[in-house]
């Protein structure tokens, strides 16, 4: 990995520079066709993709609920049970996500309040390019459920042998109403405008590749989406109390995400600095995604060498990454100085794949730098609110010279004359 030791501010520039949402034009353009062709031809351009990008020839798109059953009804024991214990700790954790709106009644007359209300249709896009998402489609439709969600639909690339078995059933587990085996820029642009076989949504969600990423930044708006999920980072804080061996194992733990995937350690000590660096390169050779994840530290994952410990947290808000490990002594006491990250996962027993599949928290992030502004999945992204006003006669009487005043500031009559009409007054 590339170690920079420079001052703070030279460091600041590198990293800012280096996690700039540059955006790749080349993939912006391929993913702005794939749309306009689904718009145009519908299941027919969703037939060509999947032969031409998964080597699939797909005639429905809707896997049958048979093939669901027995996948769940066959699962291995073992996996069943990991996926039944990750559903009881994301649903403890996403309970408590739960907002139930306000009436306010305080003023004489007067009722306002806000209702919170479940989205209709939610299209989840579960990765499938270069592994299976079993965990994400717990992260995905459990809060959407328990958001109360009406329709749950699942998006995910068709595979030659057949979607993995513990995807399905994870969906089953879930409470998943549909999943349809395309992938992809054109699922999410089927998901936005609808295709004769898939039913438009109200708002897209989940992780996915570069493709998919920006495809969802160019629906945005005919649907909404829930952020930028797009490839997997890691940042370490870490000073000379932490175990080089586990932090490449770390590293390595989102580097084999994707060759985009970004694998960042930032510390206070030189020495374990190239030991991490030295323990990544082995580690490496015999990891089985070797090609991904060697991409991914060669092109993206660097190190940076600082030399005080408030530097480590100054810069780590600059990078802002998806998952930040603080592998410090005391690392509860520097919560208060994080102020960009997706999540947080504190102390050496707290590796980032426990909160991949099992802690609760979800692991649908943002990536990009993108954390300075958004936040993980929660049951708040499958809500919308809607306010209501009800005023009494006096009540209205009270404020109504106000509402006139500023309607004819703002030049606009018909407003003011909308109020006064409640009080006998009309124009000729
Ligand atoms: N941020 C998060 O919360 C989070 C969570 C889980 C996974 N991830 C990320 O999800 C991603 C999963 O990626 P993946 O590739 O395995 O699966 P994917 O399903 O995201 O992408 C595969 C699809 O990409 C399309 N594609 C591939 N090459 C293409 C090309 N040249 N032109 C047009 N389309 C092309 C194909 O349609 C293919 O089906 C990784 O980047 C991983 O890091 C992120
Ligand atoms: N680390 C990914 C989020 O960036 C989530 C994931 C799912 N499975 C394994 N990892
Ligand atoms: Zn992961």
């Amino acid at each position: 990995m590339k170690i920079y030791q420079k001052s703070i501010n030279e460091l600041e520039q590198i990293v800012q520079r280096k996690t700039m949402q540059l955006s790749d034009l080349k993939v912006e353009q391929t993913v702005s066709d794939i749309i306009k062709k689904v718009i145009e031809n519908g299941d027919s351009a969703l037939k060509e993709y999947e032969e031409k990008f998964d080597g699939v020839k797909i005639s429905d798109f809707k896997l049958s609920q048979g093939v669901i059953d027995s996948a769940y009804d066959n699962l291995d024991p073992e996996v069943k049970d990991a996926l039944l214990l990750a559903k009881r700790n994301i649903t403890s954790f996403h309970e408590k996500e739960k907002a139930t709106g306000f009436i306010d009644s305080e003023q004489r007359g007067v009722l306002r309040g806000q209702k919170v209300l479940p989205l209709k249709r939610v299209g989840l896009y579960v990765p499938g390019g270069t592994a299976a998402y079993p965990s994400t489609i717990l992260m995905s439709a459990l809060p959407a459920k328990i958001a109360g969600v009406d329709q749950v639909v699942i998006v995910t690339p068709p595979q030659k042998d057949g979607i993995n078995p513990a995807v399905l059933a994870a969906a089953k587990i879930a409470g998943v109403d549909s999943i349809y085996q395309v992938g992809g820029a054109q699922a999410i642009a089927a998901l936005a405008f609808g295709t004769e076989s898939i039913a438009r949504v109200d708002k897209i969600v989940g992780p996915g590749n570069i493709f998919v990423a920006t495809a969802k930044k160019q629906v945005f708006g005919q649907v909404d989406i829930d952020m930028v999920a797009g490839p997997s980072e890691i940042g370490i804080i870490a000073d000379s109390s932490a175990d080089y061996k586990q932090i490449a194992a770390d590293l390595l733990s989102q580097a084999e995400h994707d060759k985009r995937a970004r694998p960042i350690l930032i510390t206070d000590n030189l020495e374990l600095a190239k030991a991490v660096d030295a323990e990544v390169d082995r580690q490496l050779k015999v990891l089985p995604r070797e090609k991904i994840a060697t991409a991914s530290v060669n092109d993206k994952g660097f190190i940076a060498v600082v030399k005080e410990i408030d530097d480590m947290f100054t810069l780590m808000n600059t990078v802002a990454p998806e998952h930040l490990e603080v592998q410090v002594e005391n690392p509860t006491q520097y919560l208060n100085q994080i102020k960009n990250a997706g999540s947080v996962f504190l102390g050496k027993y707290a590796s980032e794949p426990l909160g991949d599949y099992v802690a609760g928290p979800n692991h649908i992030l943002p990536t990009g730098g993108t954390a300075r502004f958004s936040s993980p999945l929660g049951v708040y992204d499958f809500v919308k609110r809607t306010s209501f006003i009800q005023y009494t006669k006096p009540a209205l009487e009270k404020e109504a010279k106000a509402i006139t005043t500023l309607a004819r500031v703002e030049g606009l009559e018909g407003h003011a004359r909308a109020i006064e009409s409640r009080f006998g007054k009309f124009y000729d």
